[in-house]
């Protein structure tokens, strides 16, 4: 078995003039439950349908379980569950036919198997699809995705259009997926979304990756805001260059900045004062997923590009 689920290489994807994806390279590792984040138009949909084969790249490589979207597609289409984007079936079916249909495609399934998804989602297999909220037809996207327990399931805006109780459930889907030894690949444009079950992340951004980290670290990378309140005011001097201290401010007897790294020079120089007060929030990561988001740092600190 392959260690390396999916493996992109210098990856690109033009649409005439426009760049989808550009130079892309990624490995995702077999186990492991990958969050891939982005603002709208950053490329995760055309990453994902380059791993399918729908659309061909332009320049570069994708392996998917060690095989060639192209050329092993029908083999490779069995061991992958898939959730597009735009999900989308045949309205006038019920929502059990049509995932029976989608089960005989894949070799078939387990009739019980279906039932459990279906009753952990709470999605009524009778309904007709067409009848089906958008939620609930992402809840039978999310079944035909799972319900063959792929090696690897890639999953594009999973969580879309669903209430954060059925969220949770998905949430714990994919957990006990991994736990399975199943690999998953999960788009998203809400860091919230993936950090509680992602092992590793990757952030695009105008179809370039900005960077790539485990969870844990991401969070290490986060800086501190720290403010000091001292007894007498303190000259700005005493603090400006010291080691990690940027957007330092004093303004009488309040000084401010973000702390990136050890607060210890910060705090010895802030003690040869005296302090009446010390306040430090460490920056959440869906700021610091803001700061990638917007190109603040697009020179990453410490992280490592994979
Ligand atoms: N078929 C297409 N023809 C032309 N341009 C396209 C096409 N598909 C995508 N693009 C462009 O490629 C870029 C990446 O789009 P993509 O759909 O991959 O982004 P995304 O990260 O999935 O965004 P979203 O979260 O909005 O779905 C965008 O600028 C988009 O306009």
């Amino acid at each position: 078995m392959t260690t390396t689920a999916i493996e992109l290489d210098h990856l690109s994807k033009d649409y005439g003039t426009r760049r989808g994806l550009a130079d892309l390279s990624l490995q995702v590792r077999s186990g492991e439950v990958f969050g891939y984040l982005g603002p709208n138009g950053a490329g995760k949909s055309t990453t994902i349908r380059l791993l399918l084969d729908l659309i061909r790249p332009t320049s570069g490589t994708a392996r998917v379980l060690g095989l060639d979207p192209r050329g092993d597609a029908v083999r490779l289409h069995r061991r992958i569950g898939y959730l597009a984007g735009d999900f989308v079936v045949d309205g006038r079916q019920k929502a059990g036919e049509c995932l029976t249909f989608l089960a005989g495609l894949r070799g078939g399934v387990p009739a019980h198997r279906i039932a459990a998804l279906a009753e952990r989602l709470e999605l009524d297999l009778d309904a007709r699809i067409k009848s089906l909220s958008k939620g609930n037809r992402q809840k039978v996207g999310l079944v035909q995705a799972f319900m063959h327990q792929p090696e690897l399931l890639i999953l594009d805006e999973p969580t879309s259009g669903l209430d954060p109780l059925v969220q949770q459930t998905f949430l714990d889907m994919v957990t006990q997926a991994r736990a399975d030894g199943q690999t998953v690949f999960m788009s998203s444009h809400i860091m919230s979304e993936v950090e509680a079950v992602a092992d590793r992340v990757a952030i695009i951004r105008q179809g370039r990756l900005v960077t790539t980290d485990t969870v844990a670290d991401l969070r290490a990378r986060s800086f501190l805001h720290v403010q000091i309140t001292f007894a007498a005011p303190v000259p700005a001097a005493e603090f400006t260059g010291l080691p990690g201290v940027t957007d330092l401010a004093v303004d009488g007897t309040t000084l401010t900045c973000h702390i990136d790294g050890s607060p210890d020079p910060v705090i010895k120089a802030a003690a040869q004062h005296t302090v009446t007060a010390l306040r430090a929030d460490t920056q959440d990561l869906e700021e610091l997923f803001h700061t990638y988001y917007t190109g603040q740092a697009d020179q990453p600190r410490n992280g490592s590009a994979a």
